[in-house]
């Protein structure tokens, strides 16, 4: 499939190299720190991590914001809500909620790649109410119901 993403740098980002896909088949788009200057998380402490970027996705697609692996796993640092959700129609700055998960302090220095974006379809339903809804074997059973005797 493919899709055109249109990425502006804005003014405090003008100097950061856009996000590419560092591999041939990558699925993200690493999304660097645009921050002045370096940002220390607290272990438990978040941030609102400004990425310098604002974009326009094409109509029908979104973007998530993901966690980078290494940094999960070297240092316990993650993004909050992950996936984060860009909508088609967002033109504000794209921020990456991280948090520090890890024992020790983290440091967010400008240009390092905090998380990845991925782009991805999505499909708006029509939304219909009803009284009832259809029967199914599996019913109103979740949770780790299927499997028992
Ligand atoms: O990790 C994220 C998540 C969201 N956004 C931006 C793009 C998205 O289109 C907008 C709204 O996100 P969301 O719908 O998740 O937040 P909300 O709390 O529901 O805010 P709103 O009422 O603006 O939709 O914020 C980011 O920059 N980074
Ligand atoms: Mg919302």
């Amino acid at each position: 499939m493919h899709a055109t993403l249109q990425l502006k740098r804005l003014e405090h980002g003008k100097d950061l190299p856009l996000p590419a896909y560092q591999s041939e088949l990558a699925a993200g788009l690493d999304l660097l720190a645009a921050v002045d200057d370096p940002v220390i998380l607290a272990p438990g402490q978040r941030a609102l991590v400004p990425t310098g970027l604002s974009m326009a996705l094409p109509a029908g697609f979104e973007a998530q914001v993901r966690p980078r692996s290494g940094l999960a796993a070297k240092h316990g640092v993650t993004v909050l809500n992950t996936p984060g959700t860009i909508d088609a129609d967002y033109r504000g700055e794209v921020k990456v909620i991280l948090i520090n998960l890890g024992d020790a302090p983290f440091e967010i220095t400008r240009g390092e790649r905090i998380a990845q974006m991925v782009i991805a379809p999505v499909l708006q339903a029509e939304i219909t109410e009803v009284a009832v809804l259809s029967d199914t074997e599996r019913g109103v059973g979740g949770f780790g119901s299927t499997g028992r005797n």
